[in-house]
């Protein structure tokens, strides 16, 4: 389990982090989400011991990461910001170095090394000084070398940022993979990646948490969540629109968009737990000029989530 409590950091009058506390258990992958300089990446610098924190303290599967520091970067995989490499290697070197640091030789080396390049999709530049990569293969290489040892817990900022879309996926894949043996917390400023990879989201502003929730339980906040939206041709829309609006469970009715291709009505239900769906279906359906041609519940948006949260618009 990754242990964090009351995790501090000020530089100068800067109150970067500020007292978060949370754990991580095997099996999450938890999302650092925020705005620029909430202090996502300072708070990942205290996690693996890069740099101490100003109060508080971070246990990693037992061991405190100042007062066992040793052991406790043992257990530990970190992709740092902008994938610090050194380029006057070549990738094979460099990662055999890095396995060397972290206790490897001989042939439990170079396995380590040879597997490592084939699951990152690095064998074609094996031998390639890491200064003549692109950024994406840079990234791909300080990936690598954050999983070389297989470790417990893996800390990744921003591993996807530089990436196509294809590694992209390749390295939400390769997560969630790995994540039925580890704990896994990573930084990203992409909403969908937290979606499709995290197991939890935790929202970090102004050097605190301000939002932990899964997913899904982060959508159901929007303000959208449990809307209908329905799209109907023909005459009469706004007939339907009055007729829905009449009906009990329904806060409001909007109208969305309305052109040639027809009318798209938004109907906000008093309690987004209650569905409203089929009664608005049915309403609809009562009337022969109109024609649904489309109709979904809204699960809500975490890019309107994220930006309530953070900045409480
Ligand atoms: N070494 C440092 N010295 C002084 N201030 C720092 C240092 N490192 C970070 N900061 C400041 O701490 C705050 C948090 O920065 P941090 O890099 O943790 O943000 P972040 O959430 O990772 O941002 P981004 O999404 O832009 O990567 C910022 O105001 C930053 O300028």
């Amino acid at each position: 389990m990754i242990e964090v409590k009351n995790l501090t950091k000020q530089f100068g009058n800067h109150l970067a982090v500020d007292h978060i506390s949370f754990t991580a258990e095997k099996g999450e992958i938890v999302g650092f989400l925020g705005p620029n300089g909430a202090g996502k990446s300072t708070t990942m610098r205290m996690i693996t011991g890069f740099f101490p924190p100003t109060e508080g303290t971070v246990v990693i599967g037992g061991s405190d990461i100042l007062k066992q520091s040793l052991a406790a970067r043992q257990k530990i995989g970190y992709l740092p910001e902008n994938a610090p490499v050194y380029p006057d290697m070549t990738v094979t070197r460099y990662l055999e170095f890095c396995a060397e640091i972290r206790g490897f030789s001989g042939s439990a080396r170079n396995r380590r090394v040879g597997e490592t390049i084939e699951r990152c999709f690095l064998a074609g530049v094996r031998n390639q000084d890491v200064n003549t990569l692109s950024k994406g293969y840079k990234q791909r290489v300080c990936f690598a070398q954050s999983i070389l040892h297989d470790p417990e817990y893996l800390i990744l900022d921003e591993p996807t940022d530089g990436l196509d879309p294809n590694q992209k996926h390749e390295v939400r894949l390769m997560i969630r993979e790995m994540s039925a043996s580890k704990a896994i917390i990573f930084s990203t400023h992409i909403l969908d990646e937290v979606d499709s990879v995290c197991s939890r989201a935790m929202i970090i502003a102004g050097g605190k948490v301000v939002a932990d929730d899964t997913p899904d339980g982060l959508r159901r906040r929007s303000a959208l969540h449990g809307s209908v939206v329905l799209t109907l041709k023909g005459e009469g829309a706004g007939d339907v629109q009055q007729r829905i609006e009449e009906l009990g469970g329904v806060a409001s009715v909007s109208v969305v968009d309305s052109d040639n291709d027809g009318t798209t009505l938004r109907i906000i239900p008093d309690d987004p737990g209650a569905p409203v769906a089929d009664r608005v279906i049915a309403a609809a359906g009562q009337d022969d000029r109109a024609r649904i041609s489309s109709v979904f519940v809204e699960q809500g948006r975490l890019d309107d989530v994220f930006r309530e949260i953070t900045t409480g618009n």
